[in-house]
């Protein structure tokens, strides 16, 4: 594996064939001036499980919200099943059948689960019963207390309403946001099972992770950034074992438990 020169390096093994989604050379940034994104690129084919992994402030969550037009593209192009999406507004993407799932503050507290997931559909309402049937077929505990308020369920749990309330329009595409993030161990597990749930089913997926190990175990493929730029890509499984990977980020956990215990040997 070596650092990314062309398009075969760039998006190792990927499918051949067009993308679902793709992005190409994404520069982008929040304050003017600043560019947070150095030219990144992605692709994601249709079936798909694609995680995105770095260092922390590599910007993992700025490409994916760059994909769903919240965060400016200075240049570069998103496209969707061929077609420009670049800078589109994210209503509009939720039309085409693109979902995001953000990090935080991504369920109604005072509203129930049900009427979370109706705000998912609001464009489109009268597929309600329909969707209702699909999301809690992947998710049953949702059908079994949908009178609850979101407020009052676990992270983990509110985490999963989040994931439902984005499928509800059907998308293609989802986009996740450190699903795991917050979670306790046995949280997170779950929260990576229903990842791989919903793609199952047949939904596209890009999931940007700081649990790598994890991501790396379940994802087709997988990008690494590194300071705006893709630093590897490959197979899940072939990232986890390679040791410029395990160098630049994967590493840092072998070195944290070592630092660990030589601080508390006793522990
Ligand atoms: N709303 C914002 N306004 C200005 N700068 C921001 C904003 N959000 C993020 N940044 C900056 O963009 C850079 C990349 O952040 P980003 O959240 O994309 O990284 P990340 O790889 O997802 O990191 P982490 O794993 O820590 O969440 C960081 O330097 C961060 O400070």
């Amino acid at each position: 594996m070596t650092t990314t020169t062309n398009a075969t390096e760039t998006h190792r093994g990927a499918p051949q064939g067009e993308p679902l989604l793709a992005a190409t050379d994404i520069v982008a940034g929040y304050l003017p001036g600043v560019d947070i994104l150095g030219g990144c690129n992605l692709v994601l084919h249709p079936g798909e499980l694609v995680g995105i992994i770095g260092p922390n402030g590599a910007g993992k969550s700025t490409l994916l919200k760059a994909l769903f037009g919240l965060v400016p593209v200075r240049s570069g192009t998103v496209t969707l099943g061929g077609e420009d999406i670049t800078n589109h507004r994210a209503d509009r993407l939720v039309k085409r059948g693109v979902g995001f799932v953000p990090q935080t503050n991504n369920v109604f507290p005072s509203l129930t689960i049900e009427e979370n997931l109706q705000m998912g559909i609001f464009q489109d309402p009268k597929q309600f019963g329909r969707r209702f049937e699909f999301v809690t077929d992947i998710f049953p505990a949702l059908a079994e207390r949908r009178r609850q308020r979101a407020g009052s369920l676990s992270g983990g749990e509110r985490q999963m309403v989040a994931m439902a309330r984005a499928l509800m329009m059907d998308p293609s595409v989802l986009l996740l946001d450190e699903p795991s993030a917050g979670l306790s161990p046995v949280r997170q597990d779950e929260a990576f099972l229903r990842t791989r749930k919903i793609n199952k089913a047949g939904v596209s997926i890009v999931i940007v992770e700081q649990n790598a190990r994890r991501c790396l175990q379940i994802c087709n493929r997988a990008y690494v950034l590194d300071q705006g730029r893709n630093a590897y890509s490959g197979p899940g499984r072939e990232l986890m074992n390679d040791p410029k990977v395990i160098e630049l980020y994967l590493g840092t956990l072998a070195t944290d438990v070592e630092a660990a215990d030589k601080a508390h040997p006793e522990a």
